[in-house]
């Protein structure tokens, strides 16, 4: 992520690779603020071991798609909330990239966090069966937990 501030949308990314007992790093990196971080980082990332990047900022969110320029990893954009214009700056500069880079754009904040951890998780049960197995029961738990009629609320 970009920024220690874009923690608080980006645990939910966090704690769902936990709920599927994924292993992932957490890590801010600015294309902006810590450009040689982010060289070294991006570049390395395959040799590394890591097999997807989910890429969290707002505002001007360069990062995912510089990010994405400098690996052959799939990258999953996250456009963080901005308190000025509400993530729609976030979400347009991670979404518009230009053929040839792609970046897998999510929804703004909390939803788009979770679904990219979701996302990268579909990718990696493409190869890992165990993985795939309980990517079903999180989705089957999901089902059976949303209730079929409301209750008043207090
Ligand atoms: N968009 C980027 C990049 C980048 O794209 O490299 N680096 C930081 N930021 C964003 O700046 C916002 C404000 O950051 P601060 O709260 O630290 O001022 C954060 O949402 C971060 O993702």
């Amino acid at each position: 992520m970009g920024s220690q501030s874009d923690w608080e949308t980006m645990k939910n990314a966090a704690d769902t690779l936990e709920a599927l007992d994924i292993a992932y790093e957490a890590r801010i990196v600015s294309a902006h603020r810590t450009p040689d971080r982010l060289a070294s980082f991006a570049k390395g990332a395959r040799d590394e071991g890591f097999k997807v990047i989910i890429a969290g900022a707002g505002g001007a969110a360069h990062l995912p798609g510089m990010c994405a320029a400098m690996t052959p990893l799939p990258v999953f954009g996250v456009p963080v909330q901005s308190k000025a214009l509400s993530g729609q700056d976030s979400l347009l500069s991670i979404v518009q990239m230009p053929a040839g880079i792609p970046v897998g754009t999510l929804a703004i904040g909390k939803a788009g966090a979770v679904n990219a951890a979701l996302l990268a998780a579909a990718v990696l049960a493409l190869s890992d069966e165990d993985l795939a197995d309980r990517l079903d029961d999180w989705r089957e738990q999901q089902t059976v937990s949303v209730a079929e009629y409301p209750v008043d609320e207090a």
